[in-house]
């Protein structure tokens, strides 16, 4: 690691998963272009952020987050955006029940579009191709033209993500957040259910709950938390040259952020110790999050909190643990274990989605909402053998009523994939298993307290 850290000091190391940018000279300009361009976050909203996350790292708060595994140009419409944000909220005042605790709501958005891969060509028939890596990068159509990297899709995103965020934004402050509207959407969801009289308990204290506070002259008029609600963007900081080009120094602290998002995350893919991933992101004071997958040992973890975390800020850096359902008990707890020995302090988060995909007899990468409850089961259970705290969940979702994942209370199975196959990446819960998965965590939350 070098010493002093610069925003492109990064360039000095190794850095993986990058496109092959055929054209230097257009990247050179799009990037000067985005450095001159006004920051698409705030300074100010990233701290309120990690006060939140140092909640979230006391024990105090509970930290989900979720979205697009890849956000796409194509599906750019406000019903969309509205959608993922209702189901994320939603999801959020389920959980608040089952944890009693305060929900930091993060999304995967405004910036989630480049993908790292397994693999650097995709073959179809007689045809090797590119991979599709995200559409800062190339265009998922399989043809020759559409996966050549084009550097202009990086000032596309930002105004995307510009576009996005300014929504979010009306929406989080303008009244579609009211908790009132939130617990109306959620009961049409229990009685529509399969699985309604499960969770009839769990919304019935929900809605006695809300009665309650109007009874006693707590409503949306003069108490602005049940009306209005902070939300925060993510997304993994994949391609450096964009990251770097939103990159500024704060004019109160002297502090450089990254400006792209609130939160931004290294994937299982590129997180090594001498990498430049790495190197970028110790530099910023925005949160940040490591994936980590069953090659994650406790020296990397350890080594990662040292690189990222040197003054030990509680809420400075997430671990987002990404096993496989039957992977958790041999995997987390020496991680815990070395941490905790060591005095860090890390928010454990848990993705039930990376570590579960597979592919279907019909071709289609899925994931089972079956496997995703167990993970997320074993990663409660395993903290509460520890004694630590379970920080968060991390979800691959969306609003809409796709047919990606298998399982949940409408059943879909492998047969109903085609019906509604929408990602252009990994597949995503719907809404209904989102809230599913919500009131499941809810249901295993209450089981831990009794
Ligand atoms: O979203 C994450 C990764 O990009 C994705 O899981 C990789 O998928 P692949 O194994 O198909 O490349
Ligand atoms: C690429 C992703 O995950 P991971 O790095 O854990 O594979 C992702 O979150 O989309
Ligand atoms: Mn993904």
């Amino acid at each position: 690691m070098s010493n002093p850290w610069q925003p492109d000091s990064w360039r000095k190391f190794n850095a993986l998963q990058q496109p092959e940018w055929p054209n230097q000279d257009e990247l050179q300009q799009v990037c000067k272009n985005l450095s001159s361009y006004p920051p698409l976050v705030f300074a100010g909203e990233v701290r309120s952020l990690s006060g939140h996350l140092k909640r979230v790292a006391n024990g105090k708060a509970f930290l989900l987050q979720g979205g697009d595994c890849a956000e796409s140009f194509g599906e750019f419409n406000a019903n969309a955006i509205r959608d993922k944000l209702k189901i994320l909220l939603q999801m959020a005042v389920i959980l608040t029940y089952g944890g009693g605790r305060p929900i930091v709501k993060v999304g995967r958005i405004a910036g989630q579009f480049a993908k790292p891969r397994s693999s650097p060509t995709e073959t179809q028939g007689d045809q090797t191709l590119p991979s599709f890596r995200g559409e800062m990068v190339n265009d998922p159509d399989f043809s020759e033209s559409s996966r050549n990297p084009e550097p202009n899709r990086l000032e596309r995103v930002y105004f995307q993500s510009a576009s996005t965020l300014n929504l979010l934004r009306a929406f989080t402050s303008g009244g579609f957040a009211d908790l009132h509207s939130l617990n109306n959407w959620t009961r049409d969801f229990v009685s529509n259910s399969p699985q309604g009289k499960r969770y009839a308990e769990i919304a019935d204290k929900l809605t006695d709950a809300l009665k309650f506070m109007d009874t006693v002259g707590i409503n949306s008029t003069n108490t602005p938390v049940l009306h209005e609600v902070e939300y925060f963007t993510s997304h993994e900081a994949l391609i450096l040259d964009y990251e770097q080009a939103l990159t500024r120094e704060d004019s109160l602290t002297n502090e450089y952020y990254c400006c792209s998002a609130h939160m931004l995350w290294i994937g299982e893919r590129t997180r090594q110790l001498d990498g430049a991933h790495v190197e970028f992101l110790r530099g910023v004071k925005n949160p940040i999050g490591v994936k980590l997958g069953p090659s994650a040992t406790a020296e990397d973890a350890l080594r990662l909190c040292d690189a990222l975390n040197p003054q030990n800020i509680p809420g400075r850096l997430t671990f987002i643990t990404r096993f496989g359902h039957n992977k958790v008990e041999e995997n987390l707890p020496k991680l815990i274990r070395s941490i905790k020995q060591a005095g860090r302090s890390v928010i454990w988060s848990c993705d039930p989605m990376h570590g579960n995909t597979f592919t279907a007899s019909s071709g289609y990468k899925t994931r089972n909402v079956d496997h995703v409850m167990s993970e997320i089961r074993s990663f409660f259970a395993v903290h509460k053998a520890e004694g630590t705290c379970p920080g968060g969940v991390h979800f691959e979702l969306t609003g809409d009523a796709v047919t990606e994942c298998v399982g949940g209370s409408h059943q879909v199975t492998e047969a109903h994939l085609p019906e509604r196959y929408e990602t252009t990446c990994d597949p995503r819960l719907n809404a209904t298993q989102s809230l599913d998965i919500a009131f499941l965590i809810t249901e295993t939350l209450q089981d831990f307290k009794k």
